[in-house]
């Protein structure tokens, strides 16, 4: 009897749009941030922990306005209290509007998520078929699983613990978010790579954005793009020249991803 075992020996996710619905992020999780930001900022001044994303957001707003990044917006060192709160929440907004994936913002959104998953105003959202492929890689493959999102490593924590399919922790081996570098860029999952000591080849990286796709497929992985309802369009070229599944468990029968043995 010819049995099939999968290609590669671990799987890297990306969040938003493979493995959680992007309207889960933008609906709920985003607007968690902004409708609560004044709200949390008063309630938490005092909070070392508050003070110390700040003055992360507070560096990176000078290096962008030493980068000429139109629109940034500066949080000043006063001793008033009101006028530095009030341009935290112009800045932040300021970045959530363009959906920036930068390590300041990611963290300090991450931080203001904590309080909402701890008192159950947030659950995580999960696809229905991640997490009976999660049991299945590790069950029957012994398939590492690593995540690999611009969400903090602390946010991603958060979502799969929190998840409407329970906790997921226990499925995961390993966490990296943009500290390691962009996900636009090669070198980012070289890194990862040599973190995690697998061979690109072996690791299956899945991502709904194609420029995620290519810098990973550029680094030697195998790669596939996935196209869930509420996705960012795919062209005709992109469709051409890679993977495309709607559903993890369709990993499972297609032939690139399986060898006889
Ligand atoms: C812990 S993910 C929270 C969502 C988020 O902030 C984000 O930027 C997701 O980006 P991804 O790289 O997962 O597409
Ligand atoms: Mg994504």
């Amino acid at each position: 009897m010819s049995t099939t075992i999968p290609t590669f020996k671990c799987v890297l996710l990306d969040i938003e749009g493979t493995t959680t619905p992007i309207s889960f992020v933008h609906e709920r999780l985003f607007p968690y941030v902004t409708n609560n930001l004044e709200n949390f900022l008063n309630e938490n001044w005092n909070s070392p922990e508050l003070q110390q994303k700040v003055q992360l957001l507070r560096e990176q707003a000078i290096k962008d306005v030493n980068n000429n990044l139109p629109d940034a917006i500066l949080i000043p060192e006063s001793n008033e209290m009101d006028e530095i709160k009030h341009f935290i929440i112009q800045n932040i907004k300021w970045q959530m509007e363009i959906d920036r994936k930068i390590g300041s913002l990611k963290s300090f959104q991450g931080f203001m998520w904590e309080s909402g998953f701890e008192l159950g105003e947030l659950k995580g959202e999960i696809f229905e078929d991640v997490l009976e492929a999660f049991k299945r890689w590790k069950g029957e493959f012994e398939i590492q699983i690593f995540i690999y999102s611009s969400g903090s490593i602390n946010a991603q924590k958060l979502i799969f613990k929190n998840s409407d399919k329970g906790d997921l922790l226990g499925y995961i081996d390993g966490y990296f978010d943009t500290s390691i570098g962009s996900k636009l860029e090669k070198s980012s999952y070289v890194k990862i790579a040599k973190e995690i000591q697998i061979e690109p080849n072996e690791i299956l990286f899945l991502s709904d954005n194609v420029k995620e796709i290519i810098a990973a497929r550029s680094a030697g992985y195998q790669t596939a793009i996935i196209e869930r309802e509420g996705n960012a369009p795919l062209s005709d070229d992109d469709r051409k020249n890679n993977i495309i599944l709607s559903d993890f468990l369709q990993i499972f029968s297609h032939a690139s991803f399986q060898k006889s043995s």
